[in-house]
């Protein structure tokens, strides 16, 4: 079954079994990451890590769904099993935001090099190393949502009047909840600072809020395109962690609700 609660990506993210576990379509430099920080042997200075990601419980496999265009038997299909990020909360409101500056690995083709590149320099990833990938808030009870497409269409200068928009639930804006966010952004930054072994690609954070009762969570998905990095840091992803950080700051200290692009 697909998962209702999808705001960002391209592959359909599926129900598990368990209901506080999804299951996403495996690429093998996420299984190798995920496998990574699940060592029992992983460094110290990376255990951070396990808390800033989602549980990782293996892999599993579901048959293929019968295709419309061939009679012939699909082999089945394998994901990622991990934790439900929404599942504690009640109507979780969901911000997909992709960090960083560039959004490809070292492997990738130079036609999709180009592609990304064009798609970054187009995009507010190019000045802030942010890009909304989508999301959903309750107004009032009544969920809304934007896509990925809204999020290309965004100048720089409206990221906060979107953040704005993600934490107003349609009748005030969830300060405490910002704040939670800020102090848990805060502390990711003070330990992405010190680790030389990841380039984070590609990779966004979720961001996941309710109302009521307020509770919020952070954190880091998608490491389809996250590899070694042998001893450098990861400045791009750091820059736009700090911007993160600015820009939902500015939104907390905005007079009023802000205008936005339609999201047509
Ligand atoms: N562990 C999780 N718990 C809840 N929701 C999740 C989880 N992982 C992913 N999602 C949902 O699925 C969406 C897509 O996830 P993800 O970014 O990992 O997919 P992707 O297809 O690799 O993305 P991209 O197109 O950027 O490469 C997220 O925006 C989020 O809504
Ligand atoms: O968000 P956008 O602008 O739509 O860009 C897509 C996004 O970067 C995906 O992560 C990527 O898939 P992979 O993670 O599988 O590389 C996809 O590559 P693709 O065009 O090769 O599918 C891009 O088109």
């Amino acid at each position: 079954m697909l998962y209702p609660i999808q705001v960002g990506g391209h592959r359909a993210i599926r129900s598990a079994p368990t209901p506080d576990r999804v299951l996403k379509p495996l690429s093998q430099k996420e299984l190798a990451f995920y496998r990574r920080i699940t060592a029992p042997d992983l460094h110290p200075h990376l255990h951070w890590l396990r808390k800033y990601t989602p549980a990782f419980y293996g892999t599993a496999t579901l048959p293929q769904s019968p295709s419309a265009i061939s009679d012939t038997p699909q082999p089945p299909e394998q994901f990622l099993e991990l934790e439900d990020l929404n599942f504690p909360f009640r109507n979780p409101s969901v911000l997909d935001v992709k960090l960083g500056f560039r959004h490809y690995d070292d492997d990738a083709t130079p036609e999709k090099r180009l592609r990304q590149i064009q798609s970054a320099n187009s995009t507010t990833t190019a000045e802030t190393g942010l890009v909304i990938c989508g999301m959903r808030t309750f107004k009032s009870s009544v969920p809304e949502t934007c896509s990925k497409h809204f999020g290309k269409t965004l100048k720089p200068h409206q990221l906060p009047d979107a953040l704005y928009w993600f934490f107003h639930d349609g009748t005030s804006l969830q300060r405490t909840q910002m704040q939670q966010v800020l102090s848990s952004l805060r502390a990711l930054r003070s330990h992405f600072a010190s680790q030389t072994s990841f380039f984070f690609y590609s990779s966004s954070l979720l961001i996941v809020y309710d109302s009521n009762p307020p509770a919020s969570d952070v954190r880091m998905i998608d490491f389809a395109h996250t590899v070694p990095s042998e001893g450098h840091p990861d400045t791009g992803y750091l820059k736009a962690l700090d911007n993160l950080i600015t820009v939902l700051e500015t939104a907390l200290q905005l007079p009023h609700a802000p205008n936005l692009p339609s999201n047509e």
